[in-house]
């Protein structure tokens, strides 16, 4: 299964490319608008129902004209309404609207053939095929009216590469959109289709190979990607044989005062579960009988002073860290953070470890900046609150959710991890560093994630990946994903607490198993 993801703009030179390379536009055209007839004919089928198409002035509409075209021929009674006059087309979309042999219907007759009629036996789909990768502005005026309609008829609708409206590129609503049943693509999806709200409107996408032949993306490099297991499964190690706790990892997750002790707790379990040889949480006396007394496999360690801490990270063979879950917003916490980004290998920093720094992000960034030129993997995990006190002129100055996060990551210097129901992840545009410039949209975290300690959760995760070794890019997108199906594999009413249960079960699916691939319990392990 492909993963890239691209851009409008990335499209267009995949489209040139394979014209180039002799393949005809139109023919991709062509094949564009057969997978679109074919889907609706899968959706809405076998019998035929009424479709009307709503075509607009560029390509897009080209696709909806060959659609007509080939759901007419199959028997389906197909009405046109083209945005402009057949005679203002030109290109291949030209082309196919002259192959087109059926009524094209004036506009002021939208409402009468939109409309649901007593010979109807179900509502007519609509096919919106008025904008798609072109779109240029906000939808208004004649097409805008055309969607309108369509959204108080409440019609069935199948949207042509995107609901039109939505930017192929983040997902945005320009002017309006209408929320489609079903969006057909073709050859590799965009940014769009898995960005929010582009990612609710599109409905069920379909990819549709039409022709293009993958090797035209090399030149491309497409750098965006939908977060799935083959982006990082490769780094994911299973544990071998000779390992022992220390070779698999020791995370160390900082513990605040005892009021907010859960959030640490929750990480710590969490990175246990993620496959940390041993974890321990470093806290003050107060909250020590707290630690020690929940978890019995994590192991708790008081340290009176920063110094202390320090010492600790320095002469316990510690390979990351997790900061920031319930630590408190105050100089003690920057000190901490200050103190293991100048010592440790790997880091994560999240919540309190970030809005402590509000007022001293320079300072942070160039600790962190210091830290990555050494080879140290450090992740952020801001939510949309904690960045906005990170990057405040990001979070203002209204660009996209992917230009915000790459931004970050690239003012920074660590990977940036942005939290919402679609999580984005961005690495530095480092010329020569892991992560250059890569960007992962996560699509599989249910709704319910949005639950009180989801986040500490997923820092723990992550922190349990870096510690046992893993790139800073590939640890937090892997540390999402697997956030996100554990929670799926929970019915509602799960809480955080529940996540880190599910994933020996989500790991066993994705990672190399660690057995010898005999019986379960062992039983041939002479041979036999
Ligand atoms: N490989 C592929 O993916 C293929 C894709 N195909 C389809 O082609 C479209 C992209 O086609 P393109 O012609 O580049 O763009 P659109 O059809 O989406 O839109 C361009 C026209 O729309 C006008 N426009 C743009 N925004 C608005 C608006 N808000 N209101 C009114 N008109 C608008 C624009 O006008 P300009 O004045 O800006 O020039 C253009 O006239 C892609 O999405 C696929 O569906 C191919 O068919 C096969 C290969
Ligand atoms: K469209």
């Amino acid at each position: 299964m492909s993963y890239e993801l691209l851009t409008c703009d990335e499209m267009g030179r995949a489209d040139r490319a394979a014209i180039a390379g002799g393949i005809a536009g139109s023919a991709l055209m062509e094949a564009a608008g057969q997978a679109v007839a074919r889907e609706v004919v899968a959706a809405f089928g076998p019998q035929p129902r009424r479709v009307v198409v709503l075509a607009g002035p560029g390509n897009n509409g080209g696709d909806g004209w060959v659609a007509a075209r080939v759901l007419a021929e199959a028997g389906w009674p197909v009405d046109i309404l083209s945005l402009v006059a057949v005679a203002r087309l030109a290109g291949d979309a030209r082309l196919a609207a002259d192959r087109w042999t059926g009524r094209v219907l004036p506009l002021s007759q939208a409402e009468d053939r939109l409309k649901p009629t007593d010979s109807d036996a179900a509502a007519p789909v609509v096919i919106d095929a008025l904008f798609g990768a072109g779109l240029a502005r906000p939808v208004d005026g004649e097409a805008a009216r055309l969607l309108s309609l369509v959204q108080v008829l409440d019609l069935p609708v199948v949207a042509v590469d995107v609901p039109s409206g939505v930017s192929g590129d983040d997902g945005q609503v320009r002017g309006m959109a209408v929320r489609a049943a079903l969006t057909v693509s073709f050859f590799r999806a965009k940014p769009g289709h898995w960005l929010l709200p582009g990612r609710d409107l599109r409905g069920r996408l379909v990819i549709a190979d039409i022709g293009i032949p993958p090797a035209v993306l090399r030149p491309i490099g497409p750098r965006i990607a939908i977060n799935r297991p083959p982006l990082w499964q490769a780094a994911l190690t299973a544990p071998a044989a000779g390992d022992h706790k220390y070779r698999r990892g020791h995370l160390v997750v900082a513990g605040g005062p005892p009021e907010t002790a859960g959030a640490a707790r929750l990480a710590a379990h969490a990175g246990l579960r993620a496959g940390a040889g041993l974890v321990t949480v470093a806290c003050l006396s107060d909250a020590m009988s707290i630690f020690a007394g929940t978890d019995p496999a994590v192991m708790t360690r008081v340290v009176p002073t920063p110094e202390a801490f320090e010492r600790m990270l320095q002469t316990r063979r510690v390979a990351a860290a997790v900061l920031g879950p319930g630590q408190g917003v105050d100089a003690l916490t920057r000190d901490w953070v200050r103190r293991a980004i100048a010592c440790l290998p790997a880091l994560v920093l999240d919540a309190d470890a970030l809005t402590a720094f509000e007022d001293s992000a320079a300072d942070l960034f160039s600790q962190i900046r210091a830290a990555t030129a050494r080879g140290a993997r450090i992740v952020i995990t801001p939510h949309d609150g904690e960045f906005g006190r990170l990057f405040p002129d990001l979070a203002a100055d209204g660009g996209t959710r992917i230009e915000r996060v790459r931004a970050a990551a690239d003012r920074c210097g660590a990977v940036v991890v942005l939290k919402g129901a679609d999580t984005v992840i961005a690495g530095p545009d480092d010329a020569g560093a892991p992560a250059h410039g890569r960007l992962a949209i996560n699509g599989n975290a249910p709704a319910r994630l949005a639950t009180a300690g989801a986040g500490d959760v997923l820092a723990g995760i992550a922190g349990g990946l870096l510690a046992q070794g893993m790139a800073a890019f590939e640890a937090a997108a892997a540390a999402v994903w697997l956030h996100g199906a554990a929670a799926r594999l929970l019915p509602r009413g799960m809480i955080a607490e529940d996540i880190a249960g599910m994933l020996p079960r989500v790991l066993q699916a994705v990672a190399p198993s660690d057995d010898d691939g005999l019986d379960a319990l062992g039983f041939g392990l002479d041979g036999d």
